[in-house]
């Protein structure tokens, strides 16, 4: 039996019972759930990651909806506990959701939420970040000066990369991998290919009309090319970004026969989730091509980095911190508090998930609407006309 878990509660009278399983940022979120009469509990629990029994004694024998964090194993065990409890909501503070068995929630009848859109440029500046690091060793370049071993500037200290006229790879050129190329292409000049299921096609007018700015301006267009392989990205470009959803199609998309055909001094960056990548291959390469260098936001077994990697000086990672900007965290807590609430009042779902910018105006009540609910069809609910 799970010991109880701390908690703060808000609005201790309201009617419908939300959880929280962690803290999240800002307060607007808990204002939006009071004021629709929920009674707000946030787990005030010192532990990073919440158990599946920290997380049953949480819900309780009464809940009416849940909002989880990708740390959890929201399956069978949660879903039928929150059913139990009389719930039927649940969102991830996150927009991906491979933590979350879909299939389970479908069984329980409960509605899983999640937060796009909100996180698509904080997330893409990060991986932008990550490469231009990578690209110019700022990482071992602040190290060396702190280290006191600065005694003068040489030709041959710290020499990177030039990013203006190489090519950017995007796997995955959804929300987040599109904006991640528009930066890169932009504000780099970079040439752009990129692959994924289906084309992207407002990237590929992006980069057209900017080529044709650059020819006017006299300046030499940058190019795209949508690759038929992801082998044909891994060949050509010089930084790779990766941006796909976690699934069983993405699960070890980069290992070790796919890094061996990569440029030598190519740059890997991965801010989508830890298993696209196979780590223990990762170290191995880049053990053996110091030239290559990567950027990582996520990890296999996540928090923990496979045995090397963190003596790895061509290896920049830092703790998952992707969307953590101040504004994208509060819009991630606000999107996910409206989709428990949409679901828990019976409102339809919101029309558009990439168009969540009416839900994050702080001046203006948020539309009657879930946000985003990814198996909304899979339980039959209805969808906003507006
Ligand atoms: N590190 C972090 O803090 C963050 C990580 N993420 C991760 O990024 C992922 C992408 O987020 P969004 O861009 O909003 O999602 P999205 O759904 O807009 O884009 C994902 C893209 O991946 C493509 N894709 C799926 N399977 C593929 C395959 N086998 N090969 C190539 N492409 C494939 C899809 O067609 C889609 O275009 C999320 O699912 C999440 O796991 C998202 C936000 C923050
Ligand atoms: O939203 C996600 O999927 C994250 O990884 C955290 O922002």
């Amino acid at each position: 039996m799970a010991k109880p878990v701390s908690i703060e509660v808000w609005n201790p009278n309201g009617k419908y019972r939300v959880v929280s399983t962690k803290p999240m940022p800002g307060t607007r979120w808990i204002n939006l759930l009071i004021e629709q009469d929920c009674r707000v509990e946030i787990c005030t629990e010192k532990k990073t990651i919440l158990s599946v029994e920290d997380i049953i004694a949480l819900i309780g024998n009464k809940c009416d909806g849940v909002i989880g964090q990708l740390t959890e194993d929201w399956g069978e065990v949660l879903f039928s506990a929150l059913r139990r409890a009389g719930g039927t909501a649940f969102s991830n503070m996150a927009v991906g959701y491979n933590n979350v068995d879909v299939n389970a929630a479908n069984k329980y009848g409960v509605a899983v939420g999640n937060t796009p859109g909100v996180l698509t440029e904080t997330t893409a500046e990060l991986a932008a970040s990550l490469s231009l690091s990578a690209a110019r060793r700022i990482v071992e370049a602040d190290e060396f000066m702190r280290a006191g071993l600065y005694d003068g500037w040489l030709p041959n200290l710290f020499v990177g990369n030039l990013l203006k006229g190489q090519t950017v790879g995007v796997i995955g050129a959804g929300r987040i991998g599109s904006a991640y190329a528009r930066m890169m292409v932009e504000g780099f000049k970079m040439n752009l290919i990129y692959y994924d299921l289906y084309q992207a096609t407002r990237l590929e007018k992006f980069v057209t009309a900017y080529a044709e700015f650059l020819k006017a301006s006299g300046e030499k267009p940058v190019t795209w090319k949508r690759a038929s392989s992801m082998e044909e990205v891994l060949r050509e470009a010089d930084v790779i970004s990766l941006h796909p959803v976690l699934d069983k199609t993405t699960y070890h998309l980069v290992n070790k026969e796919r890094l061996a055909i990569m440029k030598k001094e190519a740059i890997l960056v991965n801010c989508s989730r830890g298993p696209v990548v196979d780590e223990v291959a990762l170290v191995e390469h880049l053990r053996e091509n110091p030239m290559f260098r990567v950027g990582l936001d996520v990890f296999e077994d996540e928090p923990f980095m496979k045995p090397g990697l963190a003596d790895m000086k061509n290896a920049i990672v830092v703790p998952h911190i992707a969307s953590a900007s101040k504004w994208t965290r509060e819009g991630m807590a606000t999107l996910a508090a409206l989709n428990v609430l949409g679901k828990i009042k019976g409102y339809p779902l919101w029309s558009d998930p990439n168009r969540v910018e009416p839900f994050l105006n702080p001046n203006v009540p948020p539309p009657a609407a879930s946000p985003s609910i990814v198996n909304s069809k899979a339980l039959g609910l209805p969808v906003s006309k507006l």
